[in-house]
């Protein structure tokens, strides 16, 4: 037994596209202890195709060359049977990434067979207490596969990454105002992780000159918040490829820590950050959808952030991008029928 950790067993952990980019950035983190913590020894099960298990041999040197105290054991492998045996926590990054010009539901026939086969596997294999995070895209939809094919899994455990548009969200308003980032909170988006997801600042607030304020009275700039703003956080991912050629990897690794950290330790109080989750019907959206909402995390329960008001124009881009949810539900509904 390490110095650290003493007492608590290592937890397992499943990386899917474990040879990809965001992996890349990802694993470090994970390994390093900054998401579950630093008494908190980890065993990574590294899953990807098999034409890239050579590739995945060179990741799992690099981690032993990292020298870190807290794993205790890294797996490359390309059979899922294996891959999804007892781990605690799986997060689902193995999936297509978009290309320039490309929307992300673009990717849904290619990408949501994956999540049908890991769903089955998930369903068989998995602890029944296990944490998943869907990243591969179209997340939302993907994720509501991967929930349709594990119908032992509780709901709850079910997740996909919207924290990304969160944090790019923060970044604007920050940047905006000139302050850091930390200095931002309760930004929302709610719905899909696409271009008609809804980044809502109407309950945001920032600390400028010490003083808290709503984020709305700190910009004086009410038609920034309600057009570029939105715009720019739809459109960010897009952004980001049409400059790199290549989709998100640094900000999207940080964001799965981000995610997972608050999954495992909580949220501050008085804060949210914004998850995918099932829907339990919450705000008039279709019961068992996969959408974003805010929501604070106590003990590893995550709730979604009640009685939040809305108007005509938050209503409206709330029911645009569940309408957009809904006909992505039926399409890969379709893709994955037989
Ligand atoms: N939800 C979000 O906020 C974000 C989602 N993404 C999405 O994450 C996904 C991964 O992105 P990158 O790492 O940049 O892509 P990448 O192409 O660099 O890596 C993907 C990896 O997945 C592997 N893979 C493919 N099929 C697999 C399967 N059946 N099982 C296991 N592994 C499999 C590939 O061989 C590859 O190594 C993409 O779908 C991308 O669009 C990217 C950024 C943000
Ligand atoms: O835009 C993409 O295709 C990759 C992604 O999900 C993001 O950067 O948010």
């Amino acid at each position: 037994m390490s110095s650290t950790g003493e007492g608590k067993s290592p937890i397992r952990i499943l990386i899917t596209g474990a040879a990809g980019q965001i992996a890349y950035s990802l694993l470090y983190q994970i390994c390093s202890g900054d998401v579950f913590g630093q008494d908190q020894e980890v065993i990574v099960n590294l899953l990807d195709i098999t034409p890239m298990l050579g590739v995945l041999q060179g990741v799992v040197m690099e981690i032993e060359d990292c020298a870190l105290p807290l794993v205790k054991g890294v797996f490359p492998m390309d059979k899922e049977d294996e891959a999804f045996k007892d781990v605690d926590v799986a997060i689902f990054v193995g999936a297509m990434p978009r290309k320039e010009g490309m929307e992300r539901k673009d990717l849904l026939s290619a990408n949501v067979k994956i999540f049908k086969s890991q769903g089955i596997a998930i369903e068989k294999f998995a602890k029944k207490t296990c944490k998943i995070l869907v990243v591969g895209n179209p997340a939302n939809t993907n994720c509501f596969i991967l929930a349709q094919n594990a119908p032992s899994i509780p709901r709850e455990n079910f997740t996909c990454l919207t924290r990304l548009d969160h944090n790019r969200a923060i970044g604007q308003i920050a940047s905006k105002l000139k302050i850091s980032p930390k200095l931002v909170k309760n930004v929302i988006i709610w719905g899909n992780h696409s271009s008609t997801q809804f980044p809502d600042a109407r309950f945001a607030t920032v600390k400028a000159n010490d003083k808290e304020m709503p984020a709305y009275d700190a910009l004086k700039d009410d038609n920034w918040l309600k057009n570029d703003f939105v715009s720019i956080v739809q459109k960010r991912g897009a952004a980001v490829i049409a400059a790199r050629k290549l989709s998100s990897a640094m900000s999207a690794a940080k964001a799965i820590c981000d995610h997972m950290r608050d999954w495992w330790f909580g949220t501050k109080d008085h804060e949210w950050v914004s998850m995918g989750l099932i829907s339990d019907g919450s705000y008039g959206i279709e019961k068992g959808l996969v959408y974003s909402y805010p929501v604070q995390i106590k003990g590893g329960k995550i709730s979604i952030v009640q009685d939040l008001k809305t108007d005509d124009w938050s209503r409206d881009l709330m029911d645009k991008t569940q309408k957009e949810l809904v006909e992505e539900k039926n399409d890969a509904l379709k893709a994955t029928s037989n």
